[in-house]
């Protein structure tokens, strides 16, 4: 619900850490201000504190965007003239802006038909991991693999006013509000004219299992049409077929959507951790809301199905490289679903904006499957027996990878092998004193990783691990 009041007590906060020079913080304020706000005056104060800001950090074209904001609704605001001025200034510096830095993207060419992957990667399939992505060629650490924006995506509660609530894109904090609700916030007109959001508006989860059911739901009828028409496009998939039979580089968006949502349909299925998950999908099937039996019947077999799919294979964004963070969106991507675990990981998955961009971390030799750390358990920070019981328990898999099978050690009780190693210090204010310094450990690693494991190669793992993060969360708001 729309108010006045919880508006004001955020323009208030978001003051406060203005004064403070806290500008993410206080346009994290005054987005919540602009989710809530009805009165006029309040939401042309927001609008101008936020081209304050945008003009401050260097954002021109937002902050001429959030100017025209504070015009269209007639200047209600004292500092006219002030914004005249930095307008006039953004618009003298805009030209000069810098590109956005092309840090990611693929490091090799692209697949034809997946023009999100790099074409030397394969799904493949064993007895003991059943399918798995590989590689056909070697990969040298720091090497950019997949950069995917996963087909299904929902946004915690705790993120509304800092990420658009259709396509997760932060647009460097410049969002728009929805004009029902109070909990959605947009990057662009497309989103907020988008039916996801209609389908949702007013009735968004706070339960991200329910949340994505009905995300999956919703975007499926949106591609199809009708229940009808999902239901003629759900007969005719084969589940022998990965996301690599599909071709996903029409130039049809209806049928890459069509083929995109075909491919997510044949990830593996599981039965959910608890009986309470089936509770969530009832409730989606009810306020769903089918006519006949038969259409009632076909949209339990759906989400009954997207619930399976999505305990096997569905993805945090963290947005953060920390141990602890808590899940901050939730996805469903089609081919990183075919990662493998391995508690001795050879690529990094990095948050970068509304994608996940996967990195190999070491040296990766033809033919190698490719494998990330599921739910941040590797063998530097767990003991083999807290890895087995925990896969064992949640995944309900026995983990065989290098790091289990000859029970690599924690990383304080890892050989050394470089007397002179001093483990670099890194300034993450600046993207390119990150950008030398990740590359220049991608280095370290490539030369001594005949001795791996051993304490300064991970030492160096880890430390890229969290350069990519801050380099991700720095070009994303950039
Ligand atoms: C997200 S799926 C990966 C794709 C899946 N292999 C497939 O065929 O669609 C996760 C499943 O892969 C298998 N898996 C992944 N990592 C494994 C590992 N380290 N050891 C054994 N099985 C693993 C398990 O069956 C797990 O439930």
């Amino acid at each position: 619900m729309k108010s006045d009041k919880v508006a004001k007590n955020f323009f208030e906060k978001g003051n406060e850490q203005l004064a403070l020079g806290k500008y993410s913080e206080a346009l994290a304020n005054y987005n919540n201000c602009l989710r809530f706000v009805v009165n006029k005056t309040i939401e042309s104060a927001a609008f101008a504190a936020r081209a304050e800001i945008f003009f401050k950090t260097g954002h021109y074209k937002q902050c001429i965007e959030n100017n025209q904001s504070v015009e269209d609704l007639n200047n209600l605001i004292d500092k006219i003239e002030y914004l005249k001025n930095i307008e006039e200034k953004c618009k003298n510096a805009n030209e000069s802006v810098d590109e956005r830095d092309e840090f990611f993207k693929l490091s090799l060419p692209k697949n034809e038909k997946i023009p999100f992957i790099a074409n030397c990667l394969e799904v493949r399939e064993n007895e003991m991991y059943g399918r798995f992505i590989a590689t056909t060629q070697d990969l040298t650490p720091g090497s950019i693999v997949i950069i995917e924006e996963p087909f299904y995506k929902i946004l915690s509660s705790t993120e509304r006013n800092l990420r658009c609530a259709v396509c997760l894109k932060q647009n460097a904090l410049n969002l728009i509000s929805c004009t029902k609700c109070s909990t959605a916030m947009f990057c662009s007109k497309k989103c907020a004219d988008s039916t996801i959001h209609k389908y949702e508006c007013g009735t968004m989860e706070e339960n991200f299992e329910k949340a994505l059911l009905r995300r999956m739901f919703y975007q499926a009828i949106d591609i199809c049409g009708s229940l009808q028409e999902l239901e003629k496009l759900m007969n005719h998939h084969d589940p022998k077929k990965t996301i690599m039979n599909f071709d996903l580089n029409d130039a049809d968006e209806l049928k890459n959507f069509k083929n995109r949502m075909l491919a997510t349909m044949t990830l593996a299925e599981r039965e959910p951790w608890s009986s309470e998950a089936y509770a969530k999908y009832e409730t989606v099937t009810r306020e769903l809301k089918a006519e006949t039996e038969h259409e009632k019947d076909f949209l339990r077999n759906y989400l009954v199905h997207c619930l399976k799919s999505m305990t096997v294979n569905f993805f945090h964004f963290f947005w953060s490289s920390e141990e602890k963070a808590p899940g901050k969106g939730f996805a469903i991507c089609s081919l990183a679903a075919y990662f493998a675990h391995s508690c001795d990981p050879n690529c990094d998955k990095v948050d970068f904006d509304n994608k996940f961009v996967f990195v190999a971390r070491k040296p990766i030799k033809k033919g190698e499957q490719l494998t990330i750390c599921y739910d941040r358990y590797n063998f530097l920070t767990h003991t083999l027996a807290e890895r087995k019981e925990y896969f064992n328990r949640v995944y309900t898999f026995d983990c065989g990878c290098v790091a289990c099978t000859h029970n690599y050690q924690k990383l304080c009780n890892l050989p050394k092998i470089d007397k002179e190693f001093v483990e670099p210090k890194v300034n993450h204010e600046s993207f390119s004193a990150m950008k030398t310094q990740y590359t220049n450990n991608c280095e370290y690693i490539r030369d001594h990783i005949e001795q791996y494991p051993c304490y300064e190669i991970c030492t160096l793992m880890n430390q890229n691990n969290h350069l990519l993060h801050s380099m991700g969360n720095f070009l994303a708001l950039a």
